[in-house]
């Protein structure tokens, strides 16, 4: 018996799949996928075994993370409600639904934890947003899940009524990340720089500077004006993004990023 299954091996499932691999042996994973192939190519590449369907995946575990899309739910539920029992521990990674619905789906006895990484998990570099009743789970349980989570990057719990907020601040902001990074590269190739070069320079720069926020704990206004030389070139683009609206860009998305979250059901 495995002790962690992963249902569903798309981005994130797979993220996790391959980021917790290096906390725990193959042996104590299992995961199910949609096709066959997909099973056989994960399979191949991590030594994981896969069952063959959802519910054996439930039944050969204790931790059951469900990684499908929210309009998967109702299907991949009813496939899982007889195999899951108030034993297990059911991590579900979907925006918007409530450990409440879920309860409602697979019967109040049911524990589930909430838990919103990101695909950064892949090379342990992820974030997660965790949200439980701890009065459910034991010490150990609780201990389990933020092994796993730690396993992939950091974690915090955090109350459910906040977990549309932390898809805004991390589970979808990789995205955001990433279009920034290819303007600012797109920038750079506008005046000269190589492509492979302009990604690397603005990838590191991105990286570096989320460092120096986690690591000097200063903020970040405060950084960003120790690299505006009076007169200098950073202000001068900083002018430009306000005029541009970039902050207020920003808010917006993460808006209609918390609208579309708490509107899932
Ligand atoms: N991609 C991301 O950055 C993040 C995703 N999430 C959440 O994780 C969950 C999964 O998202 P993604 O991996 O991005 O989606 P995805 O679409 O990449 O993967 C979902 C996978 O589930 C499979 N699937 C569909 N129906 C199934 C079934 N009945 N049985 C087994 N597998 C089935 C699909 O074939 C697909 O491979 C979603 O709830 C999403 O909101 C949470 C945080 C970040
Ligand atoms: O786009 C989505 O719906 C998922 C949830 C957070 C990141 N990806």
């Amino acid at each position: 018996m495995a002790e962690i299954g992963f249902i569903g091996m798309g981005n994130m499932g797979y993220a996790l799949l391959k980021g917790v691999l290096k906390e725990f042996p193959a042996e104590k994973l299992i995961f199910t996928a949609k096709t066959s192939e997909t099973k056989l190519r994960v399979h191949a590449e991590t030594q994981v075994v896969y069952a063959e369907s959802n519910a054996e995946c439930a039944n050969n575990c204790k931790y059951v993370v469900l990684a499908v899309k929210p309009q998967y739910y109702p299907t991949v539920l009813k496939q899982i409600r007889y195999a899951v029992t108030p034993d297990h521990v059911i991590i579900s990674l979907a925006p918007g639904i409530t450990i409440a619905s879920l309860k409602e789906t697979l019967g109040s006895d049911r524990r589930i934890v909430r838990a919103m990484p990101n695909t950064p998990a892949l090379i342990g570099e992820g974030m997660t947003g965790l949200s439980y009743d701890a009065e459910e789970f034991s010490q150990d349980e609780i201990d389990m899940v933020h092994r796993i989570f730690g396993a992939v990057g950091k974690y915090a719990d955090v109350e459910e009524r906040l977990m549309s907020a932390v898809v805004c601040a991390s589970g979808s902001s990789p995205a955001y990340v990433y279009q920034f990074i290819e303007a600012l590269a797109d920038g750079a190739v506008q005046f000269g720089l190589p492509r492979a070069q302009a990604y690397a320079f603005a990838a590191q720069a991105v990286a570096g500077a989320a460092k120096m926020v986690l690591e000097t704990g200063e903020h970040p206004a405060a950084l960003k004006d120790k690299v505006c030389s009076p007169g200098g070139t950073t202000i001068a683009g900083v002018a430009a993004l306000e005029s541009a609206g970039f902050r207020g860009a920003i808010l917006k998305a993460c808006e209609a990023c918390y609208e579309k979250s708490e509107g899932i059901k």
